[in-house]
């Protein structure tokens, strides 16, 4: 039995957070306030509240409108440096030693900053919040481009002239049905000749045929998400017995590490209950399963909260909590000695002693 305490104290490794849905609600009233943006609830705690109730909508469409009001107040260097501290504060708080957060700079632009500007604005706010982290942190920049829009080629420039500077890779985000990831073919060509990382949302709001997109045609590292390569796989009840499809196969063989938000999810309507989960019956079949918190605004959690939750559904053990922990650490976009020097020197000796194994 895994008490609260280790799983706070247990290191943890977040891929999939966005920085646009994990403000916290006594933050976005006070930027509200400062900019003269009226926010649906004026007190924080009830903002909060109002978030997640917002987004348990069922759709992603409507899950996605809860972030006009988070967006709303990132326009500025101060307040998106500000929310970028806070963030990786709140990550470090819950446990987290590596994290990559994305948003999309082009959302960013209504008060006159440039690409430029909003990534360098992120960049100081996460520097200055490992500086004053409670525990060592390493946070990383991911650069999202929003799948209905056109400035993916543009996006993926900017991540690709920051890669030095603390953005280690790419994402396209936004409603996923009606904007399969070939829209943005040109952007993940040019990533690739680049050699640059990059992830795509897929498999959450749409099926197998965006999956296969994302791998096949554009050529992506990891899947945000990914949960419906579950409608690949044939199972019985116990999940025992089970085939793979090609496409599963393919996931599984090479490893394609998938972004798991089980709380998300539910919201969305991309799964019905954790216990229902994908992430169950695919972490058991040996994918590369990663947990995640995609907005901790929205669902009102935390990396902690997600692991509690999966651990109650599916009797995870703190060996689970290792595996998805160095998973995700051997996912990151980070260089690969960096992500060793986390895995050598953070997780592994924190799970030996907590574990009392030999190794
Ligand atoms: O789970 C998601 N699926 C697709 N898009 C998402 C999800 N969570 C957040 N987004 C969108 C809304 C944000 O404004 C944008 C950039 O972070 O990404
Ligand atoms: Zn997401």
């Amino acid at each position: 039995m895994i008490t609260a305490e280790q799983v706070q104290e247990a290191p943890k490794v977040l891929l999939h957070d966005h920085l646009d849905g994990g403000l916290r609600p006594e933050t976005v009233v006070e930027l509200a306030q400062e900019i003269g943006h009226t926010v649906p609830r004026s007190d924080a705690g009830d903002l909060g509240v109002w978030f997640v109730e917002s987004a348990d909508s069922g759709s992603l469409e409507r899950y996605l409108e809860t972030f006009d009001h988070t967006v709303a107040v990132m326009q500025t260097a101060e307040a998106i440096t500000r929310v970028a501290s806070e963030c990786v504060q709140d990550l470090a708080a819950d446990g987290v030693v590596y994290a990559e957060v994305r948003y999309a700079p082009e959302q960013h632009l209504t008060r006159g900053l440039t690409l430029e500007q909003v990534v360098d604005a992120v960049r100081e706010g996460f520097e200055h919040g490992m500086a004053h982290a409670e525990r060592p942190i390493v946070a990383r920049q991911l650069l999202t481009a929003m799948r209905h829009k056109a400035r993916s080629m543009e996006i993926a420039e900017l991540a690709v002239a920051y890669r030095d500077a603390g953005v280690v890779g790419f994402d396209i985000a936004g409603a996923e049905a009606g904007y399969p990831p070939t829209r943005h073919l040109d952007a993940f060509e040019y990533l690739q000749r680049e050699n640059a990382h990059f992830t795509i949302h897929a498999g959450e709001a749409f099926g197998l045929p965006s999956i296969w997109q994302a791998i096949q045609w554009c050529g992506a590292d990891r899947l945000g998400h990914g949960v419906r390569i579950i409608d690949d796989i044939t199972y019985d009840e116990t999940g025992d017995k089970h085939e793979l499809g090609r496409l599963a196969a393919y996931v599984r063989d090479r490893r394609i590490p998938l972004e798991m938000c089980p709380s998300s999810n539910l919201q969305t309507g991309a799964a019905t209950s954790i216990a229902e989960h994908p992430i169950g019956l695919l972490a058991k079949l040996r994918f590369r399963v990663t947990v995640n918190t995609d907005n901790r605004l929205m669902s009102g959690t935390s990396m902690s909260r997600e692991l509690t939750l999966l651990a109650e559904a599916f009797d995870y053990t703190l060996a689970d909590f290792r595996w998805f922990a160095i998973n995700a650490m051997k996912s990151a976009f980070l260089p690969f000695d960096e992500r060793l020097a986390i895995i050598d020197n953070t997780i592994k000796p924190w799970y030996r002693d907590a574990l009392q194994t030999e190794r």
